[in-house]
């Protein structure tokens, strides 16, 4: 498992303005990095610059092929499918093996056959995150991942997270509560939020330009 991400000099921008400017880190196998920052500081713009959802202004991005599984603020759950469907789909999807042992990792054991479309907002985030155990990917990108999580599933993904590190994988994970993972650094990033002036803006304000895959 590989998961290695370097950054370097990174710019990025948000419906054709500049956000965040000069950034750069590494993230090294069995470390969590956690973005920290004001609301509007570019903390998920810059987790889906990284993902690929979107293309940088400037700057450079490293790290081994097809290593992301990304998790935004939307679970991705196919409704109609049932929680087991939902998981067999995304492991023939990333061509990985059985999923049993991500249906205890997640106290999903119970919701097997419940349709996905009918669970409540913790559970269908609780099976959102399964996506990322099923994925088998070195390095999680995460924004906001414990929304909706009663203390007891946020212990249970903390969990998740702190085995992935030491399974040799990596985390990136924007989040305003504390995990309590060791192994985790910060990265406040105001100190990178992009000068008005930044070449690369588009002058006719956001929207003339929407540059994403996704609003
Ligand atoms: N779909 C969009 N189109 C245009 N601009 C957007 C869009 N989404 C966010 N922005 C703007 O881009 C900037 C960065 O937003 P972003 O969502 O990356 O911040 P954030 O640090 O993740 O915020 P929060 O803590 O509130 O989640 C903000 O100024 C925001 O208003």
């Amino acid at each position: 498992m590989n998961a290695h991400l370097t950054v370097t000099d990174l710019a990025i921008r948000r419906g054709g303005i500049p956000v965040l400017e000069g950034v750069s880190f590494t993230l090294q196998p069995g470390r969590a990095l956690v973005l920290r920052g004001p609301n509007g500081v570019g903390k998920t713009t810059l987790l889906r610059t990284l993902a690929g959802l979107q293309p940088p202004l400037a700057g450079t991005i490293s790290m081994p092929p097809d290593a992301i599984a990304y998790s935004g603020h939307a679970d991705g759950l196919k409704a109609t499918l049932s929680v087991t469907e939902n998981l067999s789909f995304w492991a023939a999807i990333y061509g990985t093996g059985g999923f049993a042992p991500v249906l205890e990792a997640m106290n999903l054991e119970a919701l097997q056959g419940r349709l996905a479309g009918s669970l409540s907002a913790g559970q269908k985030r609780r099976l959102g995150l399964a996506r990322l155990l099923v994925s088998g990917r070195p390095i999680w990108m995460l924004d906001e991942p414990t929304v909706s999580l009663d203390a007891a599933s946020v212990a249970l993904f903390a969990q998740a997270v702190r085995a992935h590190l030491a399974g040799g994988g990596a985390a990136l994970m924007a989040t305003h509560i504390d995990l309590g993972i060791a192994e985790a650094e910060v990265l406040d990033l105001a100190p990178f939020k992009a000068r008005p002036s930044t070449a690369g803006g588009n002058a006719g304000g956001r929207g003339r330009e929407f540059d994403e895959a996704f609003a």
